[in-house]
């Protein structure tokens, strides 16, 4: 089938690409550039594990440009996955979806189109684009530019995107759902259509990217429009809120004298439960929960509901960011001088995205209460340069000069190659031996045998 994908960031990219390596034949388009130069070269903005090889894989099907007239005209489906940042209310800045429906209206020509958000977009965001949409064509065809193609029609849909960066081609090829959400029945046809090689796994699977054993035809939830949307932000924050009930439950483990890690393998043993997303530590960053847990209660304000308990994961997250500099400070009684590294700047590893990261954080606390940071990251610090100016000066090259004369350091992102660190080489170049484990993932014991004080931010 003929697709158009509007935005290449982590969303787009990965859907124009993961479609164009299944047959599809995919055009991508961006206003930026400089990314769709980068990518017609075959070279990918973003860091993202195996995105250049399912690149190079599905080049012959795959077209990048900065034009709607080049991409949208004959598209079967098209896709908008453009950003949705939080406004200053905490509900999502539209602006980009709004400009992305306008321009895809300009350059619709063809019997039927389906256009899809993938962007993560308010309940009632498929109607409102399907208004825009119809104003924009009207207007369009009003004017001096009409084409008279008054056979052309489109049908809006939902196809909320679940993946995780640093996972997502494996996200997309292999996931647990495909929800779809239309208030038309020739569009669900039409995704499912396009989907099928997933849904039934019939692809051959990349070459460094196999089939994992488990993977199983894939569920597909034809749903409406507006249970769509919601099934991406109730997913979402129900995630973000497992995350901080493991947290709350830590900072009662640490006073008790119980140990967290053990309590969530305990409780994610239970099938009901299950062990993922108890990982606790400083809490979780990135670009979605933040963002769109705020977005799930601007919208339930607008029906007069309170949203709670996703308040509180809300704020237990934002707390757990306080608690690692407060464990530093119990330490070290004064953080005024003292000298402290932060491994890890990415929000999680296999990324160098630094959106709501809980490194800015805590940098920041420590350098508000006096301390000199050491900041290091095996990935994220030439981005972290461009958007983190100020902080930029604290960057470290080497895993050395942050332990150097070091009164403590912090794992912030438990990136592989600081599980894997000979621990017992860097131990001799710090003041005082104190190692923070934000994630819970080191080996305590181990780490009190090569002689540091191990403290973890909670249990
Ligand atoms: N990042 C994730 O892991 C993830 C996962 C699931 C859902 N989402 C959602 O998907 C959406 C996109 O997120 P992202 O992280 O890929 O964003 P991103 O910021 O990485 O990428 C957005 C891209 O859209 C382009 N763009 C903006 N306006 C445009 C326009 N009018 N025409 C063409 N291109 C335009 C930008 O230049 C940019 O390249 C958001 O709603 C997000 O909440 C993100
Ligand atoms: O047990 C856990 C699991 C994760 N995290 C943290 O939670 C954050 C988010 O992690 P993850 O969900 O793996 O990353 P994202 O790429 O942000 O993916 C989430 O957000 C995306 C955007 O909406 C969704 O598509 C995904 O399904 C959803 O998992 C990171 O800071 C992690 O360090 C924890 O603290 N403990």
């Amino acid at each position: 089938m003929k697709v158009c994908v509007v935005g290449t960031g982590y969303v787009g990219l990965t859907t124009g690409v993961s479609l164009a390596f299944l047959g599809h034949e995919v055009t991508c388009v961006d206003l930026d550039q400089a990314k769709v130069d980068m990518l017609a070269a075959g070279r990918c903005p973003i860091y993202e594990p195996g995105m250049e090889d399912l690149l190079a894989e599905a080049a012959p099907n795959l077209t990048f440009t900065t034009s709607y007239a080049d991409a949208v005209p004959g598209a079967d489906v098209v896709f908008v996955a453009v950003q949705t940042p939080s406004a200053a209310d905490g509900s999502p800045d539209l602006r980009y979806l709004r400009s992305a429906a306008e321009s895809v209206a300009q350059a619709l020509d063809h019997d039927f189109t389906v256009v899809v958000n993938k962007s993560t977009v308010p309940i009632g965001s498929g109607n409102w684009v399907d208004a825009i949409l119809r104003d924009s064509f009207q207007q369009r065809e009003n004017g001096s530019e009409g084409t008279g193609r008054n056979d052309t029609e489109f049908a809006v849909a939902s196809n909320p995107e679940f993946l995780r960066e640093g996972n997502a081609i494996a996200d997309t090829l292999y996931p647990d759902r495909i929800v779809i959400g239309s208030d038309n029945p020739r569009s669900l046809e039409v995704l499912n259509r396009l989907y099928r090689p997933i849904i039934n796994q019939t692809f051959t699977p990349p070459t460094f990217l196999p089939r994992p054993e488990d993977a199983n035809a894939v569920p597909l939830v034809s749903t409406d429009l507006a249970s769509a949307e919601l099934i991406k932000y109730a997913a979402n924050a129900f995630l973000a809120l497992k995350i901080s009930y493991a947290n709350e439950i830590g900072q009662l483990a640490a006073k008790v004298g119980a140990d967290i890690t053990e309590v969530a393998r305990g409780m994610g043993l239970d099938q009901r439960i299950g062990s993922r997303f108890l990982q606790p530590g400083v809490g979780w960053g990135g670009s979605c929960f933040g963002k769109d847990t705020k977005a799930l209660i601007a919208t339930a304000a607008e029906y007069n509901l309170e949203m709670p308990i996703v308040k509180a994961a809300r704020d237990v997250n934002q707390r757990q960011r306080a608690i690692a500099v407060e464990r530093l400070q119990d330490e070290l009684r004064i953080l005024k001088g003292r000298k402290i590294g932060l491994l890890g700047l990415a929000f999680k590893p296999n990324t160098d995205d630094l959106r709501d990261a809980p490194a800015l954080d805590i940098a920041n606390s420590l350098i508000a209460r006096g301390a000199r940071v050491k900041l290091h990251d095996p990935v994220a610090t030439e981005r972290f340069r461009i958007e983190q100016p100020e902080l930029a000066p604290y960057l470290s090259q080497t895993i050395d000069e942050v332990f150097a004369d070091c009164d403590a350091v912090v794992l912030v992102t438990e990136w592989g190659q600081y599980l894997e660190l000979d621990w017992s080489k860097f131990i001799g170049l710090m003041r005082t031996p104190i190692i923070l484990d934000g994630r819970h993932v080191l080996d305590a014991e181990r780490m009190r045998r090569i002689g540091y004080k191990y403290i973890a931010v909670a249990g």
